[in-house]
């Protein structure tokens, strides 16, 4: 009878050891015991390379440690040497020995895991009557040769929602740096959370494994903690009515007047120039950086960032910029541009998606079409043709379920929706449709309001696992009132003649726009 029952089992943090990875001059035994006073919940002895004898003798003394602090100890693939030291469980890998014959060979009451990589084998794991899953790899990672595709966080939440209850770890390059990332972006459409991570190099490699361990510890205990309703920040106020919602983001403007914030930009060449005068109009700071080699230092002083991959340029700098703002916690507006329109699009659409966590995904009715694998809106070129979506605000709610962020919709009538709460907007002149580049714009508008959210949730300690501080729907919602509202009176200007001024006067309206004059104008619903 293995010595923890299964039901008590704490998946949070789940240490599978590595030997090999322990630092010169550091023992074995010390780093996992020291990874078990950090707060390891479960330990996997994994070994690789040695004989049988070997395996038993270091499994026993692993064993002893684990036990000795009421933790629970897995045997990787070998039913035999979790037999001879009398594990709690095994481990197994798609190619191993079946459930069934595990079970049948094993303690009752014995725990079995499955290392699963797509929704198919999680639904075996369960009908075999496996006790939990280990999904994988979310991450690259260099402690193991993969023989399966790497998933990514996305991936990982089509995996927990393939339709079973069963417990679930990631595993798979995780570090202290994205577990907040890999818990929060694998959460399925449906809520399907992980139960925990399990980690190997990040705590075996390191020379103090105990602290690494207690953070890794703290931010999933804390994240699991947290309530999950309300996308990457679970504190915010409640939105309990549209005229709360248009004064909450009308009062952003006064934040990005004070203070300025710093918006950075990887944009289109087609629209760099008037995205940033835009940010100047509105009261912020533009820099249009797009390097990799600058994004640390960037993500350091910036205010919030804008992805528009337009005219797909500098990918890598893409990557590193939302990897930076992520680790910053700063907002990040995603503007797929086109992202129908080519297979390359979705490709790097799908990449930037995997390796960071967007704040806000901003497109038009084909480009959120696109994202949410619908046809029912086509595209051409950058341009969204057709009625739009018969259920507009199901399909924004949708793709923010999905993708775990805000998503805003821009049209005649724009969408915004954090997957719980959508609203209408209902501004904004047609012009703004015949002029090149104001979907760019306001992505621009958008992140700069993001940026004021974000100043102005002066939290202390926001807590490890929130990815952003500020409320970014509001955010959202104040920088698409900020340009509809500019395109309004703008267009009845008496200087304004068709729309080669009409860029012009939009810019200064941007420059003239005040709380009241957004208040007066808004025409927002909740949906
Ligand atoms: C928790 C957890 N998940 C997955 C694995 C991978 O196991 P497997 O597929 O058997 O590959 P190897 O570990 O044998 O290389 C795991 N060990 N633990
Ligand atoms: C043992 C293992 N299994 C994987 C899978 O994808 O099934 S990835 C992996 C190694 C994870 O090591 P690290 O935390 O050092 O990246």
């Amino acid at each position: 009878m293995p010595f923890i029952p299964k039901h008590s089992v704490d998946y949070s943090l789940y240490l599978v050891t590595g030997r090999d990875l322990v630092p010169p001059g550091h023992d074995y035994y010390h780093t996992v015991e020291e990874a078990v006073k950090g707060g390891v919940t479960i330990v996997q002895i994994r070994e690789k390379k040695c004989d049988t004898g070997e395996f038993i003798a270091v499994a026993q003394k692993t064993k002893e440690i684990c036990h000795r602090h009421g933790i629970p100890i897995i045997v990787n693939d070998r039913i035999d040497v979790a037999l001879a030291i009398g594990a709690d469980g095994v481990h197994l890998g798609q190619t191993d020995m079946p459930v069934s014959i595990a079970r049948s060979l094993l303690p009752e009451g014995s725990i079995i895991g499955v290392s699963c990589n797509t929704p198919g084998h999680s639904q075996k794991a369960r009908e075999d009557g496996a006790d939990y899953i280990g999904i994988g790899a979310v991450w690259g990672t260099q402690t193991k040769q993969l023989t399966e595709p790497i998933i990514g966080v996305r991936g990982v939440g089509e995996v927990l929602d393939s339709g079973v209850e069963i417990k679930a770890v990631a595993i798979g390059g995780i570090t202290t740096g994205n577990v907040s990332r890999t818990l929060h972006g694998s959460v399925s459409v449906h809520g399907k959370a992980l139960e925990g991570v399990a980690v190997v190099s990040e705590i075996m490699a390191s020379t103090t494994p105990q602290q690494v361990a207690r953070r890794l510890f703290e931010i999933v205990h804390g994240y699991k903690l947290a309530p999950r309703k309300h996308l990457q920040n679970p504190f915010r106020t409640p939105l309990d009515s549209s005229q709360n919602i248009v004064n909450a983001a009308a009062s952003l403007l006064s934040i990005i007047r004070k203070s300025s914030p710093l918006i950075h930009q990887i944009t289109n060449n087609v629209v760099v120039n008037q995205s940033a005068n835009a940010t100047l109009a509105l009261g912020a700071s533009p820099i249009m950086a797009t390097a990799a080699a600058e994004m640390q230092d960037l993500s350091q002083v910036s205010g919030a960032l804008l992805v528009n991959f337009g005219t797909i340029g500098d990918v890598e700098g893409m990557l590193e910029a939302g990897r930076c703002a992520n680790a910053t916690r700063k907002p990040i507006v995603f503007d797929p541009v086109a992202v129908g329109a080519t297979q390359h699009r979705r490709t790097i659409a799908n990449e930037l998606m995997n390796a960071w966590q967007a704040t806000v995904i901003k497109g038009n009715a084909a480009e959120i079409g696109a994202l949410a694998d619908s046809t029912e809106v086509q595209s051409r070129g950058v341009d969204s043709v057709g009625e739009g979506f018969a259920d507009p605000a199901s399909m924004v709610k949708a793709l923010a379920r999905k993708e775990r962020c805000i998503v805003v919709m821009s049209g005649p009538v724009d969408y915004v929706s954090d997957g719980e709460t959508t609203v209408k907007l209902s501004n904004g002149h047609e012009l703004l449709g015949r002029i090149t580049g104001s979907g760019c714009m306001l992505g621009t508008c958008i992140a700069t309001f993001c940026a004021a959210s974000n100043l102005l949730d002066t939290t202390d300690d926001p807590g490890p696992f929130r990815l952003v501080k500020g409320d970014m729907i509001i955010g959202a919602v104040g920088g698409i009132l900020a340009l509809n509202a500019a395109s309004e009176y703008a267009a009845v200007r008496q200087d304004v003649r068709g729309t080669g001024t009409f860029l012009p006067a939009l810019i200064d309206e941007l420059y003239g726009m005040t709380p009241e004059k957004l208040v007066s104008n808004a025409k927002v619903e909740l949906c």
